[in-house]
């Protein structure tokens, strides 16, 4: 088997096609061009932009394999270009917005300070820590992160039997995105979201405009004081990562406690493998990273969520295999982590 390789200067450039993508995607060239193909300068028309500098971002396009230029001069989208429309239901937009967008670019230049100090730099960039947002900071940050879960969902229906449940209560459940799939796929379930006052005031359109508002009680609260019981299923996605031991612990345990006996916990988010090797779990990995720089947290291997969860009284019984994705690399390293509430001896 040969070991896949980057070549070292490919990745000391790697941010010249993040930014040229990402740039493009804002200014609309991708809903544009899935209209008709157009010229530069029709483009330049209709997005505002310089017609000589937006022939020049095409040809990087071009380049990219996110359009073609044809005989005529004008340039059309290509079918990777699909997911870089706005407001499409896969749309990777807002998650490019948390990656590449002003803040996040900033953010990632400090990222020497994050490795040499061993702290977040966000606050560095942008005089704030996570989740200490304005009402239009977390908005994009909850777009992004329903683009990240609209990708994923479907592989996690595929894998979790949510049929089994009669309510799953979604901690940190956001703008209820990930319910709204859930749900649509089980009729028979209901819910609770439980999250921040500002996510909450988001999920009603959302929950609504999927149809199952009705079968979703929302919560406010926080995460580490209680979260509600009478959950069958907790769901823990993309949670646990934004913390250091000691805060996820704590989140863990105000989860145990409101767990049952019979009640299940699903931490669903990115396993660092135990060995590091090339490409492996590629999400996972950069994931890492960007939660050393971003909020401080940490993504964790099996051993090290095995430690964190017995530590909260909690016992992890299942790993689930990579939900794996042929859309990103990103998406991959994302398991299923099953737990159950251990009792004062140990035992279920
Ligand atoms: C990385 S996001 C994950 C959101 C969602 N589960 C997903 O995967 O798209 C972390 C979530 O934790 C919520 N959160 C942060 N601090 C919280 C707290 N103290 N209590 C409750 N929720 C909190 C955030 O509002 C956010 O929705």
């Amino acid at each position: 088997m040969t070991t896949p390789r980057t070549s070292a200067l490919d990745l000391l450039f790697g941010h010249l096609p993040a930014q040229i993508v990402h740039t493009a995607g804002e200014l609309g060239v991708f809903d544009h061009l899935a209209e008709r193909p157009r010229t530069g300068a029709e483009l330049a028309g209709a997005t505002g932009a310089d017609p000589v500098a937006t022939v020049r971002l095409l040809r990087a396009l071009s380049c990219l394999g996110l359009v073609r230029e044809r005989d005529d001069g004008s340039f059309a989208a290509t079918p990777e270009a699909a997911p870089l429309r706005a407001g499409t239901d896969g749309s990777v937009l807002p998650l490019g917005r948390l990656f590449c967008g002003d803040e996040a670019w900033r953010t990632w230049g400090n990222l020497a300070h994050s490795v040499r100090t061993g702290r977040p730099a966000l606050s560095l960039s942008t005089g704030k820590g996570a989740f200490e947002w304005d009402a239009g900071e977390f908005a994009t940050f909850y777009a992004g992160m329903a683009a990240h879960t609209r990708l994923l969902a479907p592989r996690l229906l595929a894998r979790v039997d949510f049929a089994r449940f009669g309510t799953i209560v979604d901690v940190g459940g956001a703008d209820g995105t990930l319910l709204s799939a859930v749900l649509t796929a089980h009729p028979g379930l209901d819910a609770v979201l439980f999250d921040l006052p500002v996510a909450i005031g988001g999920a009603e359109a959302v929950l609504t405009a999927a149809g199952v508002r009705d079968r979703v009680r929302l919560v406010t609260g926080d995460f580490y004081r209680s979260v509600p019981e009478g959950g069958d299923a907790y769901l823990l996605k993309n949670v646990l990562y934004d913390w250091d031991d000691e805060q996820a612990g704590r989140i863990l345990r105000a989860c145990r406690a409101a767990m049952g006996p019979e009640a299940v916990l699903l931490i669903v988010e990115p396993v660092l493998p135990e060995r590091a090797e090339p490409m492996r779990d590629f999400g996972a990995v950069m994931n890492d990273v960007s939660m050393l720089l971003n909020t401080g947290g940490q993504a964790r291997t099996e051993t090290g969520f095995r430690a964190l969860t017995a530590a909260a009284g909690l016992r992890l019984d299942v790993v689930g295999p990579c939900l794996g994705s042929p859309d990103s690399r990103m998406l991959q390293g994302y398991r299923v982590l099953e737990c159950s509430p251990m009792n004062d001896g140990g035992q279920r």
